[in-house]
């Protein structure tokens, strides 16, 4: 069989289960042909099928045809049963056993791209929201639940990691939203406006006051209100609206006649909430009021895989709003998105590509273009992909010694790798047996 295949594959041989599961740590192979005939049972099949299950459980990926007698189609089906991607029946020929491999090998193949696109598929169907990341997907399914109900919601999370987004998404998945959506952001008004502003006033209730005027809470009536930078709000303004929160009537400024208005609050802030109680800027009474449910949004840099797939999602919008449809990232750049800090988060990375969408040479866009240089890339501080190489290498080293009571021939098998290979990495990794380290 080795003789058939063509020179560019690279083969592993084993006669037996256990130096066949020691390549197959080693190699983590694309195809395997397996004959189900070995020792200590040549005449069976009985250690052919134990081996296939420990394939297919520690390399599932692996595409496995098992390799039978002439007459052997029973046991051939079994193992398609199990999970076998297909079967070769002897004698030998050439010609059939590669076609046979190479259609194996383009199953890996497939399987594989497949996995690569499904990781950077948009897992999300919120309008507007892309995410993939276990952490976002989480704030969604949360968002969904929350979405029907009118609890008073309080979202906090750095600058630009969408939290207007999910405000709008909280609002537009409930049953208000035909109604208005109106939001106010409290840094950006100036105190003395943003009560009128917020509860509007009666003609002749201050200079220039020539006609009465609702404010923001009244013209959601129905709808939801979006209090971004909650964390801003005087003061002076945090009373008069937690007795809205509490009665849910406003007082317009100038009259004392409260006017019932029925809306759905949800509030933003970047700013941490306890400590400003803490500091004496914030009314602990309101914050409980507003944060009903709270969903707390993580930056950017610590969603698995987001920064990537929002970055292909907004070159893909971006280009066809800018006629420049077709581009894609080179490989620096990609490496340059996923391990970037995104101190703006999401709102940053929309100038980034903006920009690069406008100055990228040809289709292709580099991490010049996106502005992401060498050295505003990670930093000491910051998880690089070695030191999450090395702690998981490290793990995976403790945790194989660990199971084999620190046998260094048995764990070297087991972590597919040679025991000198394997005392290099003790050495690297300062680790010693339970005994060793305890009499250091
Ligand atoms: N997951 C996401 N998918 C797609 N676009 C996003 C996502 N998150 C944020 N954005 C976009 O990023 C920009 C900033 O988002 P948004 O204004 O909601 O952030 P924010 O947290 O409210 O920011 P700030 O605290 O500065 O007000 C918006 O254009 C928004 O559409």
């Amino acid at each position: 069989m080795r003789w058939c295949f063509s020179d560019d594959l690279e083969v592993a041989q084993a006669a037996d289960r256990e130096s066949a599961l020691t390549a197959l740590r080693r190699m983590e192979p694309d195809v395997v042909t397996l004959d189900l005939g070995l020792p200590p049972d040549p005449g069976g099949a009985s250690e052919g099928f134990s081996l296939l299950e420990d394939i297919l459980r520690l390399s599932p990926q692996s595409k496995v045809i098992v390799v039978t007698g002439r007459e052997d189609k029973e046991n051939a089906v079994k193992a398609i049963g199990m999970g076998a991607c297909d079967f070769y029946q002897k004698p030998l020929d050439a010609d059939i056993l590669t076609f046979v491999v190479n259609r194996a090998f383009r199953i890996a193949e497939l399987e594989k791209e497949n996995r690569e696109l499904s990781q950077h598929r948009n897992g999300t169907s919120i309008k507007g929201i892309v995410a993939a990341s276990p952490q976002m997907l989480a704030i969604c399914r949360t968002l969904e639940k929350v979405a029907p109900t009118d609890v008073t919601t309080l979202i906090i999370g750095e600058t630009g990691t969408g939290k207007e987004l999910l405000a709008r998404a909280l609002h537009d998945l409930g049953h208000r939203r035909a109604k208005p959506f109106a939001a106010i952001n409290c840094a950006a008004i100036p105190e003395n406006l943003l009560e009128s502003e917020l509860f509007g006033f009666e003609k002749g209730s201050f200079t220039g006051a020539t006609q009465s005027k609702k404010g923001k809470i009244e013209n959601a009536n129905g709808g939801t209100l979006f209090l971004d930078e909650i964390g801003d709000m005087p003061m002076s303004l945090q009373a008069k609206l937690l007795r809205f929160l509490q009665e849910r009537v406003v007082d317009r400024v100038g009259s004392l006649k409260p006017i019932p208005v029925d809306v759905r609050v949800v509030c933003a802030t970047h700013q941490d909430v306890r400590q400003l109680i803490d500091q004496g800027t914030f009314r602990e009474d309101l914050y409980y009021r507003i944060s009903e449910i709270t969903l707390d949004v993580p930056a950017l840099r610590e969603r698995d895989g987001d920064a990537l797939v929002i970055a292909q999602s907004l070159l893909k919008s971006l280009g066809r709003q800018m006629d420049r449809p077709n581009l894609s990232y080179t490989e620096d750049a990609i490496c340059a998105i996923s391990s970037y800090h995104w101190p703006g988060n999401v709102r940053e990375m929309i100038n980034k590509v903006k920009r690069a969408t406008i100055m990228a040479d040809g289709k292709r866009v580099t991490a010049l273009d996106l502005e992401l240089k060498q050295d505003s890339l990670v930093d000491d501080n910051q998880l690089n992909l070695r030191q999450v190489r090395e702690t998981a290498e490290r793990q995976a080293i403790l945790q194989a010694l660990q199971s084999c009571n620190f046998n260094m021939a048995q764990a070297s098998r087991l972590l597919g790798v040679t025991r000198p290979t394997l005392y290099n990495l003790t050495d690297k990794y300062r680790i010693g047996a339970p005994e060793t380290t305890s009499g250091a």
